[in-house]
């Protein structure tokens, strides 16, 4: 068989936790497909450069046949140079005692200058998918700082969220997790996400029709899909890598192939005033991807609890977005 595609990857942080677990799945082939040949750009820290080259001697001992070429720099224009995909996962996630303008500040710096390197040297169909935390704040950091590039490019990823609300409905519900589906994440990657299951659908029956228990679904559903990163921390002592990897997979074959069976996905992107959320602001909204195109689900019912809780995440993005406006990153 002969491969018909190419794609460059970039992706960031990719000595890390989340790195060493996404890597190995991108170059299997199962984020591209196994038609897909795959050239990957990793970028370090400079400190990170000698784990990284672990990682690509691992990378190199797979064999995998998809996988094309592995380059590793810390030089933003070396590691973005022609890409269609970059992935950011590394940034400076918010430790004890850390102040909330200073998070934004530190990320801010990052986040401009990949910005900025991805505008200057990636493919002219790049798209940008961010991990690294406060994902969506993050993304539209890059996507200004990316002129030139479409705004309809980047995206934040709460796949992750998606993911544990559908697992949490199913076990609740007594079936298989693959019953389960339109589990939507409205608004930021934060604990003030909103995971509606109004909307979701289980054996394609409303949720909370299936599952009568009112009281779980508003109280410890949410609650336990909006904290289970911290959960993560707790029991772990490190944050949730293997299945953040996992959703960026997910997440970028829903970018890259069309929606089937009434499915839809949640992905932060740049609004253009769907569900009133401001023009310009990294929401998470219901999704598909109809003939390659990314299109935000309309018409989704919001009812008086789901706006209140939606609110509260616009709410919180918007605040996010006044206090990197006021230092001067967007
Ligand atoms: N959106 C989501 O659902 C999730 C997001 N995350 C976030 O993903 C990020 C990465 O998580 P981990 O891999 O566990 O962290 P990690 O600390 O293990 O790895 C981060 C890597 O990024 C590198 N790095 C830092 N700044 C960089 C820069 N400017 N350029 C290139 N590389 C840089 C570091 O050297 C490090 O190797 C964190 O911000 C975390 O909060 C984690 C889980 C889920
Ligand atoms: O909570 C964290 O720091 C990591 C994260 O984003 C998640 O697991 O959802």
């Amino acid at each position: 068989m002969s491969a018909k595609n190419r794609v460059k990857v970039a992706v960031t942080g990719a000595a890390g936790q989340i790195g060493y677990a996404l890597l190995f799945r991108i170059a299997s082939g199962q984020m591209f497909g196994p038609e897909t040949e795959v050239e990957l750009q990793l970028i370090e820290l400079e400190q990170a450069l000698g784990a990284l080259k672990g990682v690509a001697m691992e990378l190199d001992d797979c064999a995998f046949p998809m996988l094309k070429k592995i380059t590793c720099t810390s030089d933003y224009a070396v590691g973005f140079k022609d890409v269609n995909w970059a992935i950011l996962v590394g940034s400076v996630p918010r430790k004890d005692g850390m102040e909330r303008a200073d998070l934004l500040k530190i990320n801010g710096g990052i986040f401009t200058t990949q910005g900025q390197a991805i505008a200057a040297n990636a493919a002219k169909d790049v798209r940008v998918f961010v991990v690294g935390n406060p994902c969506n704040t993050n993304a539209l950091i890059c996507m200004n700082a990316a002129k030139g590039v479409p705004s309809d490019r980047f995206y934040a990823m709460t796949m992750l969220d998606e993911n544990r609300a559908k697992t949490q409905l199913a076990q609740k519900a007594g079936v298989d997790v693959t019953a389960v589906s339109n589990m939507t994440i409205w608004g930021n990657h934060s604990a003030t996400q909103y995971p509606d299951f109004y909307s979701a659908k289980i054996n394609g029956k409303p949720a909370s029709e299936v599952i009568t228990d009112t009281e779980w679904l508003k109280g410890t559903f949410i609650e336990t899909v909006q904290k289970r990163g911290a959960a993560i921390i707790k029991a772990r002592g490190l944050s949730s890598a293997a299945s953040a990897a996992n959703a960026v997979v997910d997440g970028i074959f829903n970018l890259t192939h069309d929606t089937k069976n009434g499915d839809n996905f949640s992905m932060c992107l740049a609004s253009n005033g769907e569900y009133g959320v401001d023009k310009g602001l990294i929401f998470s909204f219901p999704c598909t991807t109809v003939g390659g195109k990314l299109k935000i689900v309309e018409g989704v019912k919001l009812n008086d609890f789901s706006t209140e809780k939606f609110n509260v995440t616009l709410n919180e993005l918007r605040s996010e977005r006044d206090a990197v406006k006021e230092l001067g990153l967007i």
